[in-house]
């Protein structure tokens, strides 16, 4: 990876919420055995001793400043409604120290973090997703004209400790990648939720059906992300004339399925554009 090796100076990374996007990359960082310092701030005590209990060598504070002393990259994972008022805080030690800010906040633009911090700062935004916990995330990233080349591949190793990552040259895109695959874990269990409730109608137990149905999302997954087919041959392929799989097609293509995930996701990007509008 790109982070700096055993024989180099570690990269001092430090966390301001300890929240569960930042514990996934945390977990994704120590996995990897990158050559880093861990650093962590959340006025939340229990946030912190539940990084404490289970990674006692990172280091945990209530206190953001101190936490970003010395730090090459300072994430940014606090919800986007404090955002405003956190990162002024940061401002003046930013303005001396010049880190890299890493922000994963849905909805914020580069222009309004770079103005809260004072202006000039190196800015690298992304959207993960929360699949992140379990190192199987997709992440998109957008970097500022600040941020240096060393510094956009800091922070993509960052991101693919935990899953995979694709930069955008546009930041706009981001408000459709949030929509895809920031708020998509979401609609995949909405299907599976419904799925359950529709198996338990048929007569299966919770469990077996609970079994059935995420083996069956996972083996879609991966059918669909190595048999090198699309996902419409994919489904030609389960499809027998006259059969099962054609009877429940029809019902959710009859019920406009397609037309209703465009509305969704359109419904999603507008809604990170208003966000971001919002705190601009
Ligand atoms: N959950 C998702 O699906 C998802 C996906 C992509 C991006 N994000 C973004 O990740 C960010 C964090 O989300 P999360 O799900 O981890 O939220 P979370 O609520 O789990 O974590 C936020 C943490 O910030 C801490 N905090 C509050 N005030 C603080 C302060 N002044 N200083 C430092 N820490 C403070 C809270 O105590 C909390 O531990 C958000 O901006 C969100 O938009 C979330
Ligand atoms: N969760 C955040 C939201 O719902 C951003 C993507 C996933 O707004």
């Amino acid at each position: 990876m790109d982070i700096p090796q055993i024989t180099q100076k570690p990269t001092t990374i430090t966390f301001i919420g300890a929240g569960n996007m930042a514990r996934s990359l945390i977990v994704g960082l120590l996995q990897d055995k990158a050559n880093v310092v861990l650093r962590v701030a959340d006025p939340d005590l229990q946030q912190l001793d539940a990084i404490h209990k289970h990674w006692p060598d990172v280091l945990t504070t209530t206190d953001n400043l101190e936490a970003m002393q010395g730090a090459d990259v300072v994430v940014l994972a606090v919800k986007p409604q404090i955002m405003c008022a956190v990162t002024e805080t940061l401002a003046e030690a930013a303005q001396r120290s010049r880190p890299l800010f890493i922000s994963i906040a849905a909805g914020i633009r580069e222009a309004a973090l770079n103005r809260w911090l004072g202006g000039n700062q190196a800015i690298v935004r992304c959207m993960p997703n929360t699949p992140a916990l379990v190192q199987a995330g997709a992440t998109g990233l957008y970097a500022n004209p600040q941020a240096s080349e060393k510094q956009r591949s800091v922070a993509e190793s960052i991101l693919r400790a935990v899953g995979i990552t694709l930069w955008f040259d546009d930041e706009i895109k981001l408000d459709a990648v949030t929509a895809i695959s920031g708020s998509g874990p979401a609609y995949f269990f909405l299907v599976m939720e419904a799925m359950q409730t529709a198996a338990e109608q048929l007569g299966i137990r919770a469990e077996d059906a609970h079994l059935l149905i995420m083996q069956t999302a996972l083996g879609a997954a991966k059918l669909a992300l190595e048999s090198g087919d699309m996902p419409a041959e994919l489904r030609h392929k389960v499809t027998s004339k006259g059969g099962t799989t054609e009877a429940a097609l029809k019902v959710l293509t009859g019920g406009g399925l397609q037309d209703l995930f465009v509305q969704a996701l359109q419904a999603a990007e507008s809604r990170s554009r208003e966000l971001a509008a919002a705190n601009s």
